[in-house]
């Protein structure tokens, strides 16, 4: 019975137990807890997980043979560190964490060790080979999502209107043109993906080489990707489009994710993707 312990308890949280129950209910894991801001705030759907204080996670790392990370890039940078230095092993969904350069040397110098999703996208396998032979010379993540949906506090007046008075008969337009540090930066809850695409595409090092080692080989193919974001007036879905090239070929891969069935802003497939690093986790030990 592998113990697994969750921070944060959104969509991707909830879904994440559904996918399980069949793992669940024979017995193979048990969600000790989710670790949450707010335990006692009233939730849609009653669970059977228990839910802790996020102040309460070191208590119970002790326990988890696994903690899966959920809860947004802020909180995997608060957090992520804190579980890898206590020498447990986590699933980042908040992959944009990994462009913070602090937390990203927390996550990396172990002694716990560090599994980095492919949430919403993939395509990994063949984009790694290539890349580890220097078969990449070209590297872009295109996400078009529903216009209103890429409102964010920091934007200006005039930057919210552009976006939120867009009508289905005007053109889609690029929001953003740039790497994934500046783009997560901006969009923490939609452009993981990007950080996720440089993440498969770095240099593969020793999994005993020093943290800050394996921290500069990521910034280098952090360095290599480029983002656009494009607001749509029509996205129903979001679409990831990957464009790699060089001397290993040229590809281009188009995703576009079903919604998750109770959170139409997140797809599906993120947390299709953590219950397959679940499965592979608990398979290994
Ligand atoms: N790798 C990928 O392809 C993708 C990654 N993501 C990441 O997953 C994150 C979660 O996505 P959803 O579940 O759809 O979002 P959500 O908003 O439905 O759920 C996140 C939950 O975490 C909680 N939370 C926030 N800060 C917390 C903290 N410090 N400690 C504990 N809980 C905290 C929130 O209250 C919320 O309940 C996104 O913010 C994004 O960073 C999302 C989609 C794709
Ligand atoms: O769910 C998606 O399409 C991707 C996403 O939001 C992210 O990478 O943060």
């Amino acid at each position: 019975m592998a113990d697994i312990l969750l921070i944060g308890y959104g969509t991707i949280g909830q879904d994440l137990v559904s996918l399980l129950e069949p793992e669940i209910a024979r017995g193979e894991i048990r969600i000790l807890a989710a670790a949450v801001r707010d335990p006692q705030k009233p939730r849609p759907t009653a669970s059977a997980v228990p839910l802790i204080h996020t102040d309460k996670l070191a208590n119970y790392l002790p326990q988890a043979d696994l903690v899966v990370e959920c809860a947004g890039v802020p909180a995997a940078i608060s957090h992520g560190s804190e579980v890898i230095s206590a020498g447990r092993e986590m699933i980042l969904t908040s992959v944009g964490a990994l462009a913070h350069r602090d937390a990203r040397l927390g996550m990396l110098s172990g002694p716990g060790k560090l599994t980095v999703t492919n949430g919403a996208i993939g395509g990994f396998d063949l984009l790694g080979a290539a890349a580890q032979a220097g078969g990449i010379a070209e590297i872009s993540i295109q996400t078009s999502k529903l216009a209103a949906s890429l409102v964010r506090p920091w934007m200006t007046q005039a930057e919210r209107a552009r976006l939120q008075d867009l009508t289905p008969t005007d053109e889609a337009f690029v929001l953003f043109d740039g790497n994934p540090t500046d783009a997560i930066e901006k969009f923490p809850a939609n452009v993981n993906v990007a950080v996720a695409l440089a993440w498969a595409t770095r240099e593969l090092l020793p999994a005993d080489a020093p943290g800050a080692e394996q921290s500069q080989a990521f910034e280098r193919a952090l360095a290599q990707v480029r983002v656009r974001i494009l607001a749509d007036p029509n996205a129903r879905l979001s679409l990831h489009v990957i464009r790699a090239s060089g001397p290993a070929g040229t590809y281009e891969f188009s995703l576009e994710n079903a919604p998750s069935p109770s959170n139409p802003r997140t797809s599906g497939l993120t947390a299709m993707s953590v219950a397959r690093d679940v499965r592979e986790s608990i398979l290994r030990c």
